[in-house]
């Protein structure tokens, strides 16, 4: 089933072409991850899509009324801020107000999908701290881990890895990747194109606001398309310890 199509997407910021007639479908099961150089257009295309940012063309998603598509997908923006000083378990509960009737306090199903989520982030030690007063990573599993709490069929996340620690960076794709495994899917911009080759199922080379490919990830991070989209040169081989991808040099 398609949990997102996007059709002829097209974003113009500021009489720029931002984003030039993008069309693809995220189909349950599937870890996307959204690759490309800086500009390239991720942030807008992900935006666009979740109907955040005025566009021409059709995506399923933002045609929804603001409560179907709470329910539809979960955004994890770039900008990671954090406006009030509540505390962890407090700011990851939000994620369930789209399945709590208006006034209703959170019952037995929100604890345990904010459990899980906590868990699933590493985040058990932080649960009574205060938000705003964690380190940058650790900002970024809490929102994250509201993203999960919302438990929404796709999760849409812009950079959610950037700026954490090796260990969190893997385990936070893992929990990408097995969302996937488990019939959900996610969309998640990253410059790590080794990470994104070992944990996406599919990744969408996004260059000057086109998609320049789409596919799995050893037929789409291929020397032309390195060379071409990202000026470098890679070392990438399937080994018997799963993908491994690193970037050489500058052309
Ligand atoms: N509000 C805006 N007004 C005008 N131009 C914008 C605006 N926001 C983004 N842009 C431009 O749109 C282009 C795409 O930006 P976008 O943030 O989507 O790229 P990105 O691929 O996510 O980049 P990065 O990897 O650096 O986060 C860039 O050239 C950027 O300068």
């Amino acid at each position: 089933m398609s949990l997102l199509r996007v059709e002829h997407l097209s974003v113009t910021l500021r009489n720029r072409p931002v984003l030039r007639d993008v069309s693809f479908d995220v189909e349950e099961g599937e870890c996307v991850g959204l690759i490309g150089p800086n500009g390239a257009g991720k942030s807008t295309l992900m935006r666009a899509a979740l109907g955040l940012v005025a566009h021409e063309g059709q995506s399923s998603i933002a045609v929804m009324r603001d409560a179907d598509r709470a329910r539809a997908a979960a955004w994890m923006p770039q900008m990671r801020e954090i406006a009030w000083p509540v505390t962890v378990d407090t700011l990851v509960m939000l994620g369930r107000i789209p399945h709590m009737a208006g006034g209703q306090k959170p019952g037995a199903e929100d604890h345990a999908r904010v459990d899980a989520a906590i868990a699933a982030t590493g985040l058990e030690a932080f649960r009574q701290r205060t938000a705003t007063r964690l380190s940058g990573g650790e900002q970024a599993r809490v929102l994250i881990a509201r993203a999960l709490a919302q438990d929404t069929p796709l999760i849409v996340a812009d950079e959610p890895v950037a700026g954490l620690d090796p260990a969190h960076q893997i385990s936070t794709m893992e929990t990408f990747a097995k969302l996937a495994r488990d019939g959900r899917s996610v969309i998640v911009s990253l410059h790590d194109l080794g990470l994104a080759a070992r944990h996406c199922t599919r990744l969408i080379i996004l260059s000057e606001g086109r998609i320049a490919a789409d596919g799995a990830p050893a037929d789409v991070l291929t020397l032309d398309s390195l060379r071409d989209v990202f000026g470098i040169t890679a070392y990438f081989r399937d080994t018997d310890q799963g993908p491994v991808f690193q970037p050489l040099s500058v052309i």
